[in-house]
């Protein structure tokens, strides 16, 4: 599976690290920045590109980490189509691809530990949207999206 990768620059070295985390295990990564701690960044930019390329078919989910993994989720989500979720721990990070069908799990580097961030990663790469009900629900969600982008 594809994986693209954003950040802002509160987690150059979180997502590096996760990258080779990802990649040992047979993803194939690829990094849609920021690149440099040094340069501070605007995370809409980050959560933008990688949501984008998901919608394009480029990858097939994303991983976002900024300070919090808040506002990159948020830029994330307005892509029509992407459900980007915030997840400091790995139960939330599961369910959120059982129940809601998420193409994008986002945290915080100023939030959860390196260690923490490989156990939320194994938890939403692991699961499986189970459809049924859910997927009733995201469609109620792709419902609300698609009222306010006519
Ligand atoms: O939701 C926003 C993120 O947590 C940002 O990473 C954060 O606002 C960046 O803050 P600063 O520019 O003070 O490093």
């Amino acid at each position: 599976m594809k994986v693209g990768f954003g950040c802002d620059h509160t987690a150059i070295d979180l997502k590096k690290e996760l990258m080779e985390y990802m990649t040992e295990k047979g993803y194939e990564c690829v990094d849609y920045g920021a690149y440099d701690a040094k340069v501070r960044v605007d995370y809409p930019d980050q959560g933008q590109k990688v949501a984008e390329a998901i919608i394009a078919g480029e990858v097939e989910k994303g991983v976002l980490i900024c300070g919090t993994g808040i506002g990159i989720s948020l830029a994330a989500n307005k892509v029509p189509g992407i459900r980007a979720a915030v997840c400091s721990e790995p139960y939330s990070a599961e369910m959120t691809v059982r129940h809601n069908n998420a193409q994008i799990i986002a945290f915080g580097a100023r939030v959860v530990g390196n260690e923490l961030a490989k156990k939320i990663l194994d938890a939403f790469f692991g699961a499986t949207f189970e459809g049924g009900r859910h997927a009733e629900r995201v469609q109620k969600i792709c419902n609300i999206e698609a009222k306010y982008n006519k």
